[in-house]
């Protein structure tokens, strides 16, 4: 059964009954059972559990790109029920510049629109006539986060955004997306196997089990982003762990 509800209240609700695949083998692989959790509106957050328990396979499912599961879910809706997402991959269009591809993700009647800002913040302001082709792996992701944040979704879904980067890049680009949250907010569910980089930018991080994944736990990061320095994060981290001993 696949009961997809149309989007009508605030908050992103998950309610995955169970999702399987089947391996090369024939063999059945359970990768979901009774996943449910909530994300308020305007909140940000992480979707933390160990490798190959399913978080792709869910923001797959979210983003409509998987159809075949039991259960339901409904996205949050604010008037406008865009949909934006960002994956390890940058997709870009090749053959268009860092500021086409920006504005071809955007409706028409909104092509026009000042994008000063969104680009100022991201770094981006003299990239913005360059082609793919021309960019690192972190200023690729960096234009494909300034795609997203420029259609002004309703939720925002993030698949490891940061993978394969540098530290230092990685990082770079973890302040600029808290930065450009803050300044538009709008509900994310970001996919990581980083503790750190949740703690770093989450409101609440929902704690998946080894597969069939289900919820865990949910942390919720009682601190002020601004004030998430090192030793902070270090601070939580050990919170983490005192309720999470098993999480690495
Ligand atoms: N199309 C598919 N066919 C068969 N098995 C699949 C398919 N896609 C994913 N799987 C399996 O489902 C499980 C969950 O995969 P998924 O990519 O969702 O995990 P993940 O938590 O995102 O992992 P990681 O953190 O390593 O990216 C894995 O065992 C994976 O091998």
């Amino acid at each position: 059964m696949n009961d997809m509800q149309p989007a009508g209240v605030a908050p992103l609700k998950v309610d995955i009954a169970e999702k399987t695949f089947r391996s090369a083998e024939g063999v059945m692989i359970d990768v979901l059972r009774g996943l449910s959790f909530e994300v308020r509106q305007g909140e940000f957050a992480c979707l933390l559990g160990p490798s190959g328990c399913g978080k792709t396979t869910t923001l797959r499912i979210l983003l409509g790109l998987d159809r075949q599961f039991s259960g339901s879910y409904q996205l949050p809706e604010d008037g406008s029920n865009r949909v934006a997402a960002v994956f390890q991959e940058p997709v870009l269009l090749p053959w268009r510049t860092v500021e086409q591809n920006v504005r071809l993700a955007l409706a028409p009647r909104l092509r026009d629109k000042d994008l000063d800002w969104l680009f100022d913040v991201l770094g981006l302001s003299a990239m913005r006539s360059l082609y793919p082709s021309e960019l690192s792996l972190g200023l690729a992701r960096r234009a494909a986060l300034a795609r997203a944040f420029a259609t002004e979704p309703s939720v925002l879904f993030l698949d490891e955004p940061f993978a394969s980067l540098d530290e230092r890049t990685a990082d770079r680009l973890r302040r600029l997306l808290a930065t450009v949250w803050e300044a538009r907010p709008t509900t994310v569910l970001m996919v990581t196997h980083n503790l750190r980089e949740a703690l770093l930018l989450a409101d609440r991080i929902i704690v998946l089990t080894p597969r069939p994944a289900q919820v865990h736990g949910i942390f919720d990061v009682r601190l002020s982003r601004d004030l998430r320095d090192a030793p902070a994060v270090d601070d939580l981290l050990l919170d983490f762990h005192q309720r999470f001993p098993d999480t690495v």
